[in-house]
């Protein structure tokens, strides 16, 4: 996987041909008394489910609606968002309907959410008030490049675009042959409609994206073997149009053979982004991946499943995982006139059978006079399917038209200008435009889930929390701790940091004057994974206690020992019990006291 650092600032021309400037919308409306701008599909779930709430609470079924939001943060977004829940009971009807259009929300086109608005009285939600019909908004934020003024250009939206337009190159760097993939990591930019939820909506994130490049005809993956059994939790398309947010647990396995994932490369990448959450801290049963439903996806996607997780805000899209099939390389290349093409050598040379377009050049002239090359060109870049209707028009009607880009009106043509014919051939290469699966990681979107599903509270004292980021990604990894301020302990404690330093494991020093109970419980709250303790032992015989934060499990042994069972169970993968087999388990009593302090 060749890594590429592409520019933020994107030309217009680049944008458009990919189709971001017509398409790259989300839909909004306005309330023309306020000014206030609400976005369409978000508006339309917050309202339903405020709704379905204020029934629950007519039912008896929860005490109080308002008081029973899941958290602060559920809170200050009703507070804000939906004034106060009103406890009306809803038909069970109703009921059944809003639950259908919550589990498809993600499906909706403007003029249906604007249809879903009027039919179920969706206005302003604290006012009340009738909003506009729901409009398209481009998200992307628009420039212009250079001092005059003229060249139009906008922040990109995603990364993907700077690696399309850099193929050729990671095709020769790849010896000319696929599969292989870019990467790219870098800041996007999005003037979402209302940002929201800190971290969650921003309107620059980070964002880390691979393009994998395909054969169209072999979309299997030689690891996909490695992968295949693992289970994860899938919501399929068919399953949310039937109204349900029932997920099916199944292997990747049986997920590409029943064809419920289209295949295999694409089944690989969703495996491997499940492998790489549970490695920083994803909790599991908080994971899930839905596919895209036909009106969700994105204009160039041909099948697509979000890695979505579940945080006190709902499900949230972190990773989108898609197909894209060859439409980025197709479109550039159309534009560019440039081939972005993969050419294989063929074993056995193949016959092919295409349709050809010949020019009677020396008419262009004379006929078309400065737009004789646009005229030209275009023909000699249409697609197969319009060859061979353009071929049909030719033989009924011996002309046919065509409207060509920068010129005027109406081309036509006749059979003096044009000869379209199909004709078979030895081939001895294979050319062909690769596919792209694409797993696209928000880096904010997880790294606010872990911290959400990382932090708990001790259950012996709810005054203790906890942030249980696994060692490898926590960023100290070592809190040392000497015992007491006592000078004996100084040259130690000097000593161990200078060995954890040259061993380059991150490791930070607490020698306040705190309760070592007290320094272990911050550093409890700041993930920090590892305690090393220095009491007058380690003055007298350099051994030293290790101490693990979720567990408060504590062992002995010699400071080397130590540090390579932190090592080994940072960097190496080992669990707590194959990283300290042989350390010795160790219970201080000062200590065991001070935990409970
Ligand atoms: N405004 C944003 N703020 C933070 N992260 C974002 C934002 N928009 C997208 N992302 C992240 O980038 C990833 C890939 O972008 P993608 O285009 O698939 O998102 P999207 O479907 O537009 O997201 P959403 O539907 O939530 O707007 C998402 O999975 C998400 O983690």
């Amino acid at each position: 996987m060749l890594e590429v650092d592409c520019t933020m600032l994107t030309p217009y021309e680049v944008l458009k041909t990919s189709g971001h400037v017509d398409k790259f919308s989300d839909w909004m409306c306005r309330d023309l008394k306020t000014g206030e701008i609400f976005r369409a599909d978000h508006l339309v779930e917050e309202v339903l489910e405020a709704r379905l709430k204020g029934d629950q609470e007519a039912r008896g079924l929860v005490e109080d609606a308002n008081a029973a939001a899941k958290d602060d943060a559920e809170k200050k977004k009703r507070k804000k968002k939906v004034k106060q829940i009103k406890a009306v009971k809803l038909d069970d009807d109703v009921v059944k309907e809003y639950e259908e259009i919550l589990a498809k929300i993600d499906g909706y086109s403007g003029p249906e959410l604007g249809e879903l608005m009027e039919k179920y009285d969706i206005g302003n939600p604290v006012t009340g008030e009738t909003l506009e019909s729901p409009r398209a908004f481009n998200l992307m934020f628009e420039t212009a490049i250079g001092p005059s003024g003229q060249l139009k250009g906008y922040l990109r939206p995603e990364t993907a675009q700077g690696q399309f337009l850099n193929f050729n190159k990671l095709l020769e760097f790849n010896n000319s042959k696929t599969p292989f993939a870019s990467a790219s990591i870098g800041k996007s930019f999005r003037n979402e409609i209302s940002p929201r939820a800190g971290l969650l909506r921003v309107r620059e994130f980070l964002m880390a994206e691979i393009e994998h490049f395909v054969d169209p005809l072999d979309k299997s993956h030689p690891k996909f073997n490695e992968i295949k059994d693992i289970k994860l939790s899938f919501l399929p398309r068919d399953v949310q149009e039937a109204g349900s947010t029932e997920p099916i647990v199944k292997t990747v396995g049986e997920a590409v053979a029943s064809r419920m994932v289209d295949n295999e490369t694409l089944g690989y990448f969703i495996a491997r982004i499940y492998q790489f959450l549970m490695k920083i801290g994803v909790d599991e049963s908080k994971l899930r991946f839905r596919q895209h439903m036909a009106n969700e996806m994105a204009h160039y996607a041909a099948d697509c499943w979000d890695g979505e997780l579940k945080t006190s805000y709902g499900w949230i899209e972190c990773v989108g995982c898609a197909d894209r099939s060859a439409y980025d390389l197709t479109v550039h290349s159309k534009k560019t006139k440039e081939k972005l093409v993969v050419r294989q050598k063929l074993d056995n040379p193949i016959e092919v059978t295409k349709w050809e377009i010949d020019l009677t050049k020396k008419l262009f002239g004379p006929k078309f006079r400065k737009d004789a090359p646009k005229v030209e060109s275009h023909l000699l870049n249409m697609s197969q399917d319009d060859l061979a209707s353009k071929a049909e028009l030719l033989k009924a009607n011996g002309k046919f038209t065509i409207k060509v880009d920068g010129v005027d009106g109406e081309v036509e043509l006749d059979d003096k200008l044009v000869k379209i014919e199909q004709r078979t051939k030895v081939e001895h290469v294979r050319e062909y435009v690769p596919s792209v699966i694409e797993p696209s990681f928000g880096i904010g979107r997880i790294i606010y889930s872990v911290f959400e599903h990382s932090f708990w509270n001790r259950p012996e004292d709810n005054a203790r929390s906890v942030l249980s980021f696994p060692p490898l990604v926590a960023p100290t990894k070592v809190l040392l701790v000497p015992l007491s301020n006592h000078k004996d302990l100084v040259p130690v404690t000097t000593e161990v940091a200078k060995i954890l330093r040259k061993s380059q494991i991150p490791f930070k020093i607490d020698d306040s004057g705190v309760s070592i109970g007290k320094r272990y419980a911050r550093n409890d709250e700041l993930g920090t994974p590892f305690g090393v303790t220095i009491d007058f032992e380690s003055a007298k015989d350099h051994s030293v206690t290790l101490r693990e934060r979720d567990s408060t499990k504590q062992v002995r042994g010699s400071v080397e020992d130590v540090i390579k069972a932190i090592r080994d169970i940072t960097y190496n993968g080992a669990s707590w019990e194959e990283g300290t087999k042989d350390l010795t388990p160790f219970i201080a009593q000062a200590e065991a006291e001070a935990e409970t302090d």
